[in-house]
């Protein structure tokens, strides 16, 4: 059996520069990941099937059928490396050219199965990325398992096609993101790696779309990531109007993290409600989740070492 961890995502700021003619809009972003997140198993399969089973304290806000992310992964890594497959009960083939890719031929009798397994430790729709981290890690995971020996940028490739946020978590580091998601660029800054991160989600699911579509299309200008002191001082995160409108408690996370004491950075991630706090000591950030704890029992609290 092979683990993989579908490392949570932040976004460490997070600016939205235009709407484009497809619906989509065109980001910069800094992405950092947590060192935890969810757990994803699998043992391969001689007959070419796929099945999925979920456990974890956020198993049940997400079915275990076709749709789920790692199984819709698990699909399209099967016809990328072994297209017949596309024929059949595998209807859909990536839309993006993947070159020579289906070339490497090494699976040509199609007989790549897995069973998988996901601990969902993520609240789902929560701007942590869980269910694009998930189908990362199923891409990572099962290009090992099947012996399939495609490239990062392969496996980003074929997970842009899945879902913006992807191609990121395929890498899992620290990154420089721009276009739709789908520009990447690793981005290193000093003291990131290691930094003591906590998670807090006021326990209420969040759509990526409706907080898009509430964007007020006004360009407040590029990111800076030439050093970390310019993110946190003029970096932010504009979706976090948008997202306020839609579940005002992501104000009282965002007021509790920037009353606490070592938190050097508080913002929201991604769509929301999921907001952070980088803290500039793991004492300071192990103190800061005790008391949230005590204060707010209905908040999901995670804390943890950005990779
Ligand atoms: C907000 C972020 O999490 C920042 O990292 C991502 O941009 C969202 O990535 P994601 O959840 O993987 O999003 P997708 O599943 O690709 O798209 C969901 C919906 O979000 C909107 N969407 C997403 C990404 C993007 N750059 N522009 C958008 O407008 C679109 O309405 C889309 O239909
Ligand atoms: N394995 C999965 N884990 C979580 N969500 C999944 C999964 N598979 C499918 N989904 C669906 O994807 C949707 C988005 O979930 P996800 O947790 O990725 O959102 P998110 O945290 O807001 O992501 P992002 O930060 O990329 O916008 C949910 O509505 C959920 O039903």
């Amino acid at each position: 059996m092979l683990t993989e961890t579908a490392y949570a995502k932040v976004n460490l700021a997070l600016h939205v520069r235009r709407r484009r003619e497809d619906g989509y809009h065109d980001l910069e972003s800094l992405f950092a990941f947590v060192d935890r997140g969810d757990e994803l198993s699998a043992n391969a399969r001689a007959d070419g099937g796929l099945s999925l089973t979920i456990s974890g304290p956020f198993a049940h806000g997400l079915d275990s059928d076709d749709d789920n992310l790692v199984l819709r992964a698990a699909r399209s890594l099967q016809i990328s490396v072994c297209p017949e497959r596309s024929r059949g009960t595998y209807a859909q083939r990536p839309s993006t050219s993947l070159g020579n890719l289906a070339g490497v031929g090494v699976h040509s009798s199609g007989k790549l199965g897995a069973n998988l397994h996901l601990t969902k430790n993520l609240p789902v729709a929560s701007g942590i990325g869980g269910g694009s981290a998930d189908a990362a890690a199923a891409l990572r995971l099962l290009n090992r398992l099947w012996g399939c020996n495609l490239t990062d940028r392969a496996l980003c490739v074929i997970g842009e096609t899945l879902g913006s946020d992807i191609p990121a978590c395929v890498i899992s580091q620290s990154l420089r993101v721009e276009g739709r998601g789908e520009a990447l660029e690793p981005h290193d800054l000093p003291g990131l790696s290691g930094m003591p991160i906590l998670l807090v989600n006021p326990g209420i699911p969040l759509g990526t779309a409706p907080v898009f579509r509430g964007w007020d299309q006004v360009d407040r200008g590029p990111l800076d990531t030439s050093c970390l002191e310019a993110v946190i001082s003029s970096g932010r995160n504009d979706l976090e109007g948008p997202a306020r409108a839609l579940v005002p408690e992501i104000a009282d996370v965002l007021e509790r993290l920037r009353s606490t004491s070592g938190a050097t950075l508080s913002r929201m991630s991604g769509s929301g409600a999921t907001c952070f706090a980088l803290f500039d000591s793991p004492a300071a950030c192990a103190t800061a989740e005790q008391a949230l704890a005590a204060e707010y029992p209905a908040w999901w609290l995670m804390s943890g070492m950005l990779r």
